[in-house]
């Protein structure tokens, strides 16, 4: 939640001349609906059943295609056929004071239902920290690095 998955991936897409598709969009899109409605209306495990959809979509139609997601999508069964997983790690503080310091910060935090409260927030990320290590076939710290940086790291590190 708000490391930078979707802008890096853009960024990536750019620089490398690939496409990329974001799985909140594919999903705000087939819901006709933003993911904060999405949680509101229907709930988190109708979400997560959403992303689950998507990555076996991903998993039988997509190939050659960066892929950008939510922060929960590591959870669906088949991550590990979709291709290589990148993770972006930083710091919860160092996300959390990026989004709180943020021009429209209001927006970037209300669109993610899951941060609205700082604790629960916090203690989500504790929980998840290790599970991600262990599904990442490459992590790269993003805290305080350029763009370019980043990308070069995430290139070389792809081998691409
Ligand atoms: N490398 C970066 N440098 C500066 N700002 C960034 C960078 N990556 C992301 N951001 C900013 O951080 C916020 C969250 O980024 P986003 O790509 O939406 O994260 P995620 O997809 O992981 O939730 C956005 O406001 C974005 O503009
Ligand atoms: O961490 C999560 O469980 C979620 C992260 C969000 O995406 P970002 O990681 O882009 O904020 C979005 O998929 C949804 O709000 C749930």
């Amino acid at each position: 939640m708000g490391v930078g998955k979707g802008t890096t991936a853009r960024a990536f897409a750019k620089e490398y001349g690939v496409y990329n598709i974001d799985t909140d969009d594919l999903i705000e899109s087939k819901e006709n609906k933003e993911i904060k409605k999405i949680f509101e209306k229907k709930g988190e495990a109708y979400f997560r059943e959403c992303e689950q959809q998507t990555a076996d979509w991903i998993e039988k139609c997509v190939t050659g295609t960066l892929i950008s997601c939510g922060g929960g999508f590591y959870k669906v069964k088949n991550l590990k056929k979709l291709g290589t997983v990148v993770l972006l790690d930083a710091s919860f503080e160092w996300i959390h004071n990026r989004l709180k310091t943020a021009k429209n910060s209001k927006q970037k935090l209300a669109k993610r239902p899951l941060f609205q409260d700082q604790k629960k927030a916090k203690k989500l990320y504790g929980e998840r920290e290790k599970a991600y290590k262990k599904v990442a076939d490459v992590v790269v710290n993003v805290e305080g690095k350029e763009m370019e940086e980043i990308l070069k790291e995430i290139a070389k590190k792809c081998k691409i």
